[in-house]
């Protein structure tokens, strides 16, 4: 069987990113970049005093001179003349530094009227003074493809003077829930059967983590209805199934799917809980087949499918980051599949960060889920360990789930 990271690299290796689209760059914070982005104009497009003060001549600068002010030019209101020995402007943080002056001197180093101002120090040619393209000048690339949009990017664009940018479109993913047993929130329930956790869960993942959730009729245990309900998905980024994943009788996602061309990559790998975990194409549709349990299907969801959405949206597409912290409780040995603990977190008396496995592991228990804050991740084989040995933990929130 194949080990997470194996399978990780064979899904990533099969998706190539969305086009672009032209979006409003006040919603761009999230999104990827897909072209590079160029500076429109140089920032600042002139000389300006980066102080409230006086400009003049360095020449005139030296302590106790005297000079004629013959105009102010605040902030949006270039001085429009120049300014010649003995002279000085009035000048604000902001402002464009008149021609001929090439010397600032702040307020709290001056005294002045409305017609002259004495000086109480001798200046320095550029002193408090941001040049011209100080932060960028008119055709640098400030932010090149596949870079993750943050606030501070949104904010360097402006500046740059581009309303509009060019990101990657959210990756639609199509989510099918399979199974006789499984009704959406709020249908009628059949006999023995149980609400469909695994629909909105995913959906909200998708979404948490930039992409697009679309969320297919359930499809009943039957070939053709799973066919017909991945058909209808064709136009999707990616088809993400749950439920009839296993060996069973009535796990008839891959009979079905394989019905109308499905080509599997891998099914089955080294992990708990989510050994049957499936990955194939319908054509140029990618599939990424989930089990039905509701804690598989989220663990499943953000080994592979938030890296999948990741390289779909344009980004790299990696394996969920990790923490340390210390285990409570002593841990036996794990066998040959990568184990992932629901746990809380905790600090203790010395601020690190402690984590707690819970009791049962049992991959139906949502409630335990929902309270976690985290997975410890035991590797293959890894050797029984005593309560107090640090571990690698994927803390929940921060991956969106
Ligand atoms: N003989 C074997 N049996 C099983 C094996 C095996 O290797 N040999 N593997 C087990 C493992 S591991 C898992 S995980 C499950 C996965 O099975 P399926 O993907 O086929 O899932 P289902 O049988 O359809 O459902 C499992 C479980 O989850 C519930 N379910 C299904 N869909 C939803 C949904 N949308 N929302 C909430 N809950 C859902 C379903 O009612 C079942 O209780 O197979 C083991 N069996
Ligand atoms: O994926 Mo299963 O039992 O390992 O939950």
């Amino acid at each position: 069987m194949l080990s997470v990271p194996e399978a990780r690299a064979r899904i990533l290796a099969l998706l190539a990113p969305t086009g672009g689209e032209i979006i409003p760059l006040a919603e761009a914070a999230g999104r990827v970049l897909a072209a590079p982005l160029i500076a429109r104009l140089t920032q600042p497009p002139n000389d300006v005093s980066a102080m409230d003060g006086f400009a003049l001549r360095a020449a005139d600068s030296v302590i106790g001179a005297r000079l004629r002010i013959i105009g102010a030019a605040p902030a949006g209101h270039p001085f429009a003349g120049s300014v010649r020995p003995g002279e000085a402007v009035r000048l604000f943080t902001g402002s464009v530094v008149p021609a001929g002056a090439d010397c600032i001197i702040i307020q709290e180093e001056a005294e002045y009227d409305d017609t002259t101002v004495t000086l109480r120090e001798a200046g320095l040619p550029g002193k408090h003074i941001r040049g011209a393209g100080l932060d960028f000048a008119a055709g640098d690339t400030l932010l090149s493809p596949g870079r993750h949009l943050t606030a501070r990017d949104i904010g360097l664009a402006a500046a740059a003077n581009h309303p509009w940018i060019t990101v990657h479109r959210k990756p639609v993913i199509a989510i099918l829930a399979t199974g006789d047993e499984i009704a959406m929130p709020g249908d009628p329930i059949p006999a023995g059967g149980i609400v469909s956790s695994n629909s909105h869960a995913l959906a909200a993942f998708v979404r948490a983590n930039g992409g697009i959730p679309i969320i297919l009729p359930i499809a009943p245990d039957d070939r053709t209805a799973i066919a017909n309900a991945a058909a209808s998905a064709s136009h999707a980024d990616l088809l993400i199934t749950t439920g009839g994943a296993s060996v069973g009788t009535h796990d008839l996602v891959q009979a079905g799917l394989s019905d109308i061309g499905l080509d599997v990559d891998f099914w089955k790998i080294a992990m708990r809980p989510g050994k049957p975990l499936m990955f194939g194409r319908l054509g140029n549709l990618p599939v990424l087949g989930l089990p039905g349990n509701p804690v598989s299907a989220m663990i499943c969801a953000l080994l592979f499918a938030k890296p999948a959405i990741e390289r779909l949206a344009g980004l790299p597409g990696t394996a969920p980051s990790t923490d340390s912290a210390r285990c409570t409780i002593a841990l036996s040995a794990n066998d040959h599949r990568a184990d992932h603990l629901r746990a809380t977190i905790d600090r203790d008396a010395d601020g690190h960060w402690t984590v707690t496995p819970f009791g049962p592991q049992d991959s139906s228990m949502l409630r335990r889920l929902a309270r976690a804050d985290a997975v410890v991740l035991r590797a293959p084989h890894a050797p029984a360990t005593p309560a107090g040995t640090t571990v690698s933990i994927i803390r929940l929130a921060a991956c969106g789930l």
